[in-house]
């Protein structure tokens, strides 16, 4: 867990999107506007190789879930993404994105949620471009905060402190975090995950929203009908290795089976 024990806390001001891409590696002027690159990327985690040899790309506007058991490796792909780990070998090239261009949602549990901060300020700290760190947020910032919060149906949450939200209506107040940041890219760790059907479909939605506007979205999914049916594209890791291209080729009974175990008539019936 997290502490959050001031507005210095590395989690803290990684949800307030002020330092996560502050490592970022530099760009390659090669990679097609946009692109986000892995090429032979490699990753290890104590010591340990999570995953390797991995190579592939997201086009701008694309839509791909990181799918795979756990303990595969998928948020350190997404952390390798954002510049939060260093890779093993190999590059990963953003296409000319800077660090305002990407939009960030962690997991919900890594996130303290005893930080003493109204639901109205979580909100303006995604628009911490805008206003800087510690700016005051000008009207037109609060009526976007105001109409974000809306959106999420948080509306009459506005005043109350974050630690007095539901696990879904916390979630619901990241997305709205989110919609404030504006970002090309839109990176989701687990975004439905411990969210009842109904709100999980509305995300979705939102999700489906951005993915419509051009913006690229990325999503560690655990749900794979969920997969099968909103994400064109996928990136399954098993065994330190990713298997990357278009959902229907890559999900099939026998990939799912050799991923996730089971039988292969488990994942032959479920439903695509
Ligand atoms: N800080 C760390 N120190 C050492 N090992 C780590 C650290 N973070 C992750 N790992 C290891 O790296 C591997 C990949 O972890 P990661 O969280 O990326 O997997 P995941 O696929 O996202 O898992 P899950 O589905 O359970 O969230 C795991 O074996 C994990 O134990």
């Amino acid at each position: 867990m997290v502490a959050a024990a001031g507005l210095h806390d590395r989690a803290m001001r990684r949800i307030m999107g002020a330092d996560r891409m502050g490592h970022l590696h530099p760009m390659t002027p090669c990679t097609a506007a946009g692109t986000i690159r892995l090429e032979d990327a490699g990753a290890t985690m104590g010591g340990q190789v999570v995953w390797r040899h991995v190579t592939g790309s997201f086009r701008p506007g694309s839509m791909t879930a990181i799918a795979g058991a756990n303990g595969t490796g998928k948020s350190t792909l997404l952390r390798a993404i954002l510049g939060e780990v260093p890779l093993a070998h190999g590059t990963v090239t953003r296409g000319g994105l800077g660090p305002r261009d990407f939009g960030y949602l962690p997991q919900a549990r890594i996130i303290d949620r005893g930080f003493p901060i109204s639901v109205t300020d979580m909100v303006l700290g995604g628009a911490w471009q805008q206003t800087g760190l510690f700016g005051r947020a000008d009207r037109t910032v609060r009526l976007r905060a105001a109409s974000a919060l809306h959106r999420v149906n948080l509306g009459g949450q506005a005043q109350r402190m974050i630690a007095a939200l539901s696990a879904g209506q916390f979630q619901r107040l990241l997305f709205a975090r989110l919609l404030m940041t504006d970002a090309r890219v839109i990176v989701l760790d687990e975004p439905f995950t411990a969210l009842d059907a109904p709100t999980t479909q509305d995300l979705l939605e939102l999700v489906c929203e951005w993915h419509a506007q051009g913006r690229t979205i990325i999503a560690v999914l655990h749900d794979i009908h969920q997969i099968r049916t909103c994400f064109p594209d996928v990136v399954l890791l098993h065994g330190g290795q990713a298997t990357w291209g278009r959902t229907p080729d890559i999900l099939t009974p026998v990939t799912l089976q050799r991923a996730y175990g089971g039988t292969r008539d488990r994942w032959a019936d479920m439903p695509s």
